[in-house]
C-alpha cells in the first residue's frame, strides 16, 4: 500500500521559559493511503502539533515531511493553495461561522476559490445531503445540536473535494451515543469518497471504534504503531492489549486451575471455541474477564479463562496449551 505522509526524523520545537521545548522529537512515520489512521496519546504527547504540520498551520524545525513524493517544506503560492484544497480539517469545537447560514458555511471553501455560484450550491447540496442535514441549509449554527455542527464540518471540509481528512478531536465535545454517530458518518464518507482519514484522539474508544491502524505518541515520540490486525496478533503489543482490554480482577486462580489471557481474533468464526476445548479434554472452563470489540470492522475478543486441572494427568496442561495456541493468541498464563 503506498504512503499519503511520510514524516522523516520531524522535529517541532518551541522556546519556552528561555529553554528549547521539544513537542515532536525527532518522530519518523508512514501514514498507508486510504487507511483510517487513528493517533493517540496522553494530553501533551505532541498530536496537535502533527496535525498542525500535516495542514501546514505550522512548519517543523528539522526533519522532511512528505506528501506522496510531494515535499511539504516549504510550499508556498500555487502549489500550496492546491495542497490545501487536498487535505482538509475537522475540529473539536466544529469552527462554524455563527452569522452564517448552513449553506453559507458549506459553500465559503468554494467561495473563497472562485468557484461559482451555481455550482457552489449544488456542491454544497450535495455533501449535506450525503451527512444527512439537507433540511437544515437554511438554519444558523446556534439552531444546531453539537452532533449536527460537526455534520455541518464535515460537509464543509469535504466540499472541494479534499482526498484526506484529517480530524482533530471530533468528538471530544459530544456525548457518546452522538460519537458513535459521528464515527459512523465519517466511515461512511471514508467509504464513499475514497478518502484517507487521519484521526487524533486520547480517546481509546473512538480508535477503537473506528481506526484501522493506529499510531501511540508520547513525548513527541512514536512508542508503537502498527494495523489493528498486527497489533492484535502481536503478544508483545502495548497498543494491542489497550484495543482489546481485560481488566485483572485481582485474585489469583484457584489450586489446581489455569488461567490464560487469550484474544480470540474473530468471534463470528470461533463462537464455540471454550465448550469445544473444554469438551476436547473434559474440563470446566470458567471466563474471569475480558469481552468483545467490533475492532476495524471484525469482532475480536480477548478473555481471561480459567481452566480445572485438579487432579489431572500433567500430560494435559501440554495439550492444553497446545489447544489454545493453534487457534487463539495467548497473551500470558498464571498456574
Ligand atoms: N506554540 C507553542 N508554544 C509552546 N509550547 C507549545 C506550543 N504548542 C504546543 N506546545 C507544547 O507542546 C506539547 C505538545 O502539545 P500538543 O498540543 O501537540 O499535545 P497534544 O498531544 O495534542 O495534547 P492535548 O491532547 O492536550 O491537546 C505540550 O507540552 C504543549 O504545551
Amino acid at each position: 500500500m503506498s504512503n499519503v505522509f511520510r514524516l522523516d526524523d520531524v522535529s517541532k520545537s518551541f522556546a519556552r521559559q528561555g529553554e528549547t521545548f521539544h513537542a515532536l522529537d525527532g518522530l519518523s512515520l508512514s501514514i498507508p493511503s486510504g487507511s483510517f489512521f487513528g493517533i493517540v496519546g496522553t494530553s501533551g504527547a505532541g498530536k496537535s502539533t502533527l496535525l498542525r504540520l500535516l495542514n501546514l498551520l505550522e512548519q517543523p524545525t528539522s526533519g522532511t515531511i512528505w506528501f506522496g513524493d510531494q515535499r511539504l517544506n516549504g510550499l508556498k503560492g500555487a502549489a500550496l493553495r492546491d495542497y490545501l484544497t487536498k487535505v482538509a480539517t475537522i475540529f473539536q469545537h466544529f469552527n462554524l461561522f455563527h452569522g452564517k447560514t448552513v449553506l453559507e458555511n458549506v459553500t465559503l471553501p468554494l467561495a473563497v476559490r472562485g468557484v461559482s455560484k451555481q455550482v457552489r450550491v449544488r456542491k454544497a447540496q450535495e455533501l449535506l445531503e450525503l451527512v444527512g442535514l439537507k433540511d437544515k441549509e437554511r438554519a444558523y449554527p446556534s439552531q444546531l445540536s453539537g452532533g449536527q455542527k460537526q455534520r455541518v464540518g464535515i460537509a464543509r471540509a469535504l466540499v472541494a473535494d479534499a482526498s484526506v481528512l484529517l480530524c482533530d478531536e471530533p468528538t471530544s465535545a459530544l456525548d457518546s451515543e452522538t460519537t458513535t454517530l459521528i464515527l459512523d458518518l465519517l466511515l461512511k464518507v471514508k467509504q464513499q469518497l475514497n478518502l484517507t482519514i487521519i484521526l487524533i484522539t486520547h480517546s481509546w474508544s473512538v480508535v477503537r471504534y473506528a481506526a484501522d491502524s493506529v499510531t501511540l505518541l508520547q513525548h513527541g515520540k512514536v512508542v508503537e504503531n502498527g494495523s489493528v490486525r498486527a497489533l492484535l496478533q502481536d503478544a508483545d503489543s502495548y497498543l494491542g492489549r489497550q484495543l482489546l482490554p481485560a481488566p485483572d480482577l485481582g485474585a489469583r486462580p484457584g489450586d489446581g486451575w489455569v488461567r490464560y489471557d487469550l484474544i480470540l481474533p474473530d468471534v463470528r468464526t470461533q463462537s464455540t471455541f471454550f465448550s469445544e476445548v473444554a469438551k476436547r479434554l473434559d474440563v470446566t472452563a470458567s471466563i474471569v474477564s475480558g469481552g468483545i470489540e467490533r475492532l476495524s470492522g471484525i469482532d475480536a475478543a480477548r478473555f481471561k479463562v480459567d481452566f480445572d486441572l485438579h487432579d489431572r494427568d500433567p500430560a494435559i496442561r501440554d495439550s492444553l496449551s497446545a489447544i489454545l495456541r493453534e487457534k487463539s493468541i495467548v497473551l500470558g498464563k498464571v498456574a
